[in-house]
């Protein structure tokens, strides 16, 4: 069975369908990719299943157990975590404190700094560690980011762009932690527009296109699929 499951999730703002019946699941040791033109629904998607948002039709389930009517703490208590595109540190802390903070809410709270620097050490993040987030350069934000969301030991992590701004050796890096976290059980969900990043990574692709899911299937199949070339690859 998948960790998450998402089906007929409709979401409307005004007249403007941002998804239209979609579907969508995430299995626990897999990394999941959602790719899709800009507007075509993925961070409406991941504010559904993370519970910012309700969608007008639809469930989400999240290890068998529906959680459509459930707030985002208590989906978060439920195993899920996420991250922005945007960045959302406390500029002024420093990425250890950015993390504490993280890791004070979660499963390990009494243990909070043993958390912090297992974080720190799994994300190489030792030599920034004093510095305040808000000197860091983004795709470094975007690490501290990742690593606040590992703080409360997540089942499902939903990560939306986590690479943009990273350079190329930061990402491959950034590739490495991805199947390792993966390796150890999480189910990962991957937004992202570095389609060299998804291709190498993912198990998996869901490709949505105006609010609609496109295609479904392995890297090696979504490379080919000619509606999505059509629609994004073709331009990526
Ligand atoms: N709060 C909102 N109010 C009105 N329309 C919105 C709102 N949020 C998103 N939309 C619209 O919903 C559609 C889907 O947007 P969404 O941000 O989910 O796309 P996306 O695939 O994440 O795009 P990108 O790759 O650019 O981040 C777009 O047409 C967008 O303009």
């Amino acid at each position: 069975m998948a960790l998450l499951e998402v089906s007929g999730v409709t979401v409307a703002f005004g007249g403007n369908r941002a998804l239209d019946d979609v579907g969508m699941s995430a299995e626990q040791g897999r990394i999941t990719g959602l790719i899709g033109p800009n507007g075509a629904g993925k961070s409406t998607l991941f504010d559904v299943v993370s519970g910012l948002r309700r969608p007008s039709s639809g469930r989400v389930r999240l290890g068998g157990r529906e959680v459509t009517r459930l707030g985002p703490a208590r989906r978060s208590r439920h195993g899920l975590a996420r991250t922005f595109q945007r960045l959302e540190l406390f500029g002024r802390l420093s990425v250890r404190d950015n993390l504490l903070v993280a890791a004070e809410l979660g499963p390990e709270r009494r243990q909070a700094e043993r958390c912090v620097a297992r974080i720190i050490d799994q994300l190489g993040l030792a030599e920034v560690s004093d510095s305040p987030a808000d000197t860091l350069p983004t795709g470094v934000g975007r690490l501290v980011e990742v690593g606040r969301a590992l703080a409360v030991r997540p089942t499902l992590l939903l990560l939306d762009e986590p690479a943009a701004g990273q350079d190329g050796d930061e990402t491959e890096r950034f590739a490495t932690l991805l199947r390792s976290l993966a390796d150890d059980g999480m189910a990962v969900v991957l937004v992202e527009h570095d389609m060299g990043l998804v291709m190498s990574v993912c198990d998996e692709v869901h490709v949505l296109d105006l609010g609609k899911v496109i295609a479904v299937g392995p890297p090696e199949v979504i490379r080919n699929d000619e509606t999505v070339l059509a629609a994004y690859l073709g331009d990526a």
